[in-house]
């Protein structure tokens, strides 16, 4: 008798569809197959899709509160002129309740994890076990070349790692970028991840202007930079990496180093479209996020998929560019590999992070073939369960451990401050 079971569904495992039952233990997968299984639990999941939950390997989940506020305009004079002044008024229960929106937005649209660097974090971990949601977290730390704010933002970091490091928390480091962090500050930072055994978390590369400024003043772009200094090994996950050069795709994928690539923020903000084939084509371990909903405008990680596919088709003006299937893999297995945790498939071992989805949606019919139907049809709104480490956070589109309209009341109380920027 499993915990719980998830019987009849179209499962997604190692890259096609096909019909089988999973038991679930505690907080593990222990069966996939045909055997007629039992559960205390059942889900009876004929007419559905069952996939791993999604990995959401890049946010800044509380911007859920500037969705909107700061539109049409490129990223260093959006943060300059609008997001980083009114982060200023953000209190710590205002990151609670807007990490809080963002995952109830997560759970909805199939996130079972996902990766912020903010500030304020306890909250967000907070927000994290209060909804039983898996998490990566950092503090987002900036020095601006002042040795003494450097010491202050590492000791942050540190204190937020040694508080929440753990199983379904993770902490690690999330120095902002190498245009707010001096070199010297990432390379303490590299030093501290090394004796602490915790990963890193940064913004590399994200617009030319910032590369162009990088160059002038290091004669060297960020990724040949940061490897010289050492920074670069598999603990890392760098956020957008869209202007870099072949030898820094190279240097990537030597040391193992993920990248988060988010294509809608991407497009939004003017930035520019990442070479993901160039990557995978390199090895380098490429997986999906969505960034700050300012920037998205949502956390619905299944147009991130669609995207990464359709943008390939035009960067390399080859419809076949990306397999449907690589982009699918990047928004599960990817995310869970880049911040090495054990999940992202569904195989008897893995943690029990699980979505289910209806297949008789409209939009999904007819279905030939079902990688298809979730990489180029998926809106979201299909997904019925959510699942994170055995745990039932959404049955039949009803949220089990938010409350919505709470969220939505203090929310909206919260943002009235934001109208004085
Ligand atoms: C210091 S906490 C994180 C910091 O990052 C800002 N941010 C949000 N989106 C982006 C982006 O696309 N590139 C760089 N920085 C970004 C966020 O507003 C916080 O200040
Ligand atoms: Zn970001």
């Amino acid at each position: 008798m499993y915990d719980l079971a998830i019987k009849d569904g179209l499962c997604y495992i190692n890259g096609e569809f096909k019909r089988a039952n999973i038991g679930i233990t505690e907080n593990r997968i222990t069966y996939v197959g045909s055997d007629n299984i039992h559960g205390e639990v059942e889900i009876k999941a004929r007419g559905s899709f069952v996939l791993p939950g999604l990995f959401n390997a890049h946010t800044h989940l509380a911007m859920s509160l500037f969705r909107g506020f700061a539109e049409d305009m490129p990223l260093l004079e959006w943060l300059k002129t609008k997001i980083w002044k009114v982060e200023r008024l953000l209190e710590p229960k205002d990151v609670y309740w807007g990490s809080m929106l963002g995952i109830a937005e997560m759970i909805k649209t199939g996130t079972t994890c996902f990766s912020d660097l903010y500030i304020h974090m306890d909250e967000v971990a907070r927000a994290c076990e209060e909804s039983g949601m898996r998490a990566v977290l950092c503090y987002g730390m900036a020095d601006r070349g002042s040795e003494e704010r450097a010491k202050e933002e590492l000791k942050i970091g540190e204190k937020f790692i040694e508080r929440w490091n753990g199983e379904k928390i993770k902490a690690v480091f999330g120095p902002h970028a190498p245009y707010t962090c001096s070199l010297e500050f990432l390379s303490q930072i590299r030093e501290r991840a090394d004796e602490l055994n915790v990963g890193i978390h940064i913004h590399v590369s994200e617009t030319k202007e910032e590369v162009e400024n990088f160059i002038k003043a290091n004669s060297k772009p960020p990724v040949e930079k940061l490897d010289e200094i050492g920074f670069l090994k598999e603990d890392v996950v760098i956020a957008h990496g869209i202007w870099l050069n072949d030898k820094e795709i190279d240097i990537l994928a030597k040391r193992k180093v993920s990248v988060a690539h988010n294509p809608v923020s991407n497009l939004k903000l003017a930035s520019g479209i990442a070479r993901v084939v160039d990557m995978v084509k390199a090895g380098v371990n490429v997986c999906l996020g969505t960034d700050g909903a300012a920037s998205n405008n949502t956390y619905n990680l299944f147009e991130e998929i669609k995207l990464t596919s359709l943008l390939q088709k035009i960067k390399l003006m080859k419809a076949d560019a990306l397999k449907a299937r690589d982009a699918l893999d990047m928004a599960c297995k990817n995310g869970y590999r880049a911040y090495g945790i054990d999940g992202g498939e569904i195989k008897e071992g893995k943690l029990a992070d699980i979505i289910i989805l209806d297949s008789k949606r409209l939009n999904f019919i007819p279905a030939y073939n079902p990688v298809y139907s979730i990489v180029y049809s998926t809106t979201g709104c299909e997904v019925t369960h959510t699942i994170v480490d055995g745990k039932i956070l959404m049955e039949d589109k009803e949220l089990l451990t938010v409350d919505e309209d709470r969220i939505r009341d203090k929310v909206e109380k919260i943002i009235e401050k934001f109208a004085t920027i």
